[in-house]
């Protein structure tokens, strides 16, 4: 397995056409995007990795599979009465939808969907114990106190939040947020600029691959059920309007963020964490999606088979 992590390295290393480094947020436009770490957390407790891999990057929206599975442990099922579960075919950032659906959000890896989310979750609390609760969470799937918020980066979405702000404020007006919506969004730009490498994120993400048990440290983090639909989620969602090309291509419940990382699991067998920078046109890490499509063809992983 180790020859084929660094094989998909080397592939990468070599490759021309990199993508575009996201710089719709500025402190996430100086990264190199010669960058690529990939990590490989397998459920009988093994970790295979290479390039940067103990980098840390910023996970972006990778951070909404941790908050919806948050939420989801709070509320349970009446999550669903606040956001959808529908992939929306849209960019992840687009505000269509939401007029025609009452400002419902499709799903909650959109960025409407990600910020009910967040607001679901603060529960009349302020953001700083909101975001503790979910730098807590994140530490503990990962088995790692080191993780951080990267404020820079949280300070720099804020300066910049004109569109996430019109989407909260579009929800607001339609009566689905409870709290201010500065307050929201601050909780959603601090979750979005987690700070993490590829090695904690393929640990973080374990418990989605073995039925919701994190298996090196046998804690069960959710019912296996809930395992298997935040999986399915991801397979729907995770990569916005080009959710059905990933499907196409890797077939693995994925989740991506524009910092250029993304998650993948492979259930039953483990989590995979790459990370490259620079994006393709839907804001999806271009050459994370190569190195997951070399990674399934050469595994057979894919949920779908060869
Ligand atoms: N796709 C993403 O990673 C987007 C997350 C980013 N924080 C935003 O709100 O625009």
């Amino acid at each position: 397995m180790q020859d084929l992590i660094n094989d998909i390295a080397a592939a990468m290393a070599t490759a021309e056409e990199r993508g575009k480094v996201a710089d719709y947020i500025p402190e996430l436009g100086h990264v190199d995007p010669q960058r690529f770490a990939i990590s490989l957390s397998t459920v009988d407790g093994k970790v295979y990795s290479a390039g940067c891999a103990t980098t840390p990057f910023s996970i972006q929206s990778i951070s909404k599979v941790f908050t919806l599975t948050i939420a989801l442990g709070q509320m349970g099922d009446s999550l669903w009465s606040k956001v959808g579960r529908e992939p929306s075919g849209d960019p992840f950032n687009s505000i269509v939808q939401l007029e025609h659906e009452s400002g419902k959000p499709r799903n909650p890896f959109i960025n409407a969907g990600a910020i009910a989310v967040a607001d679901a979750i603060m529960m009349g609390h302020e953001p700083k114990e909101t975001l503790g609760e979910i730098l807590s969470f994140v530490r503990y799937i990962a088995d790692d106190d080191s993780i951080y918020f990267d404020h820079a980066v949280a300070a720099s979405e804020m300066a910049h939040r004109d569109r996430n702000a019109s989407l909260a404020h579009f929800m607001k007006a339609f009566g689905h947020l409870r709290h201010d919506v500065d307050k929201v969004l601050g909780t959603y730009f601090h979750q979005c600029a987690i700070a993490m490498s590829c090695e904690q994120l393929a640990h973080a993400g374990l418990f989605l691959a073995s039925d919701g048990i994190n298996k090196p440290s046998g804690i069960r983090v959710v019912a296996p059920q809930r395992a298997r639909r935040i999986n399915s989620l991801m397979m729907m969602c995770g990569h916005y309007d080009a959710s059905g090309e990933f499907a196409f291509r890797v077939g693995l419940p994925g989740k991506s963020g524009v910092g250029g990382g993304i998650l993948a699991i492979a259930p039953g067998h483990g989590s995979i964490a790459v990370w490259s920078p620079g994006l393709d046109a839907y804001g999806n890490s271009l050459l994370g999606t190569q190195a997951l499509e070399m990674f399934v063809q050469r595994t057979g992983w894919s949920v779908f088979g060869h």
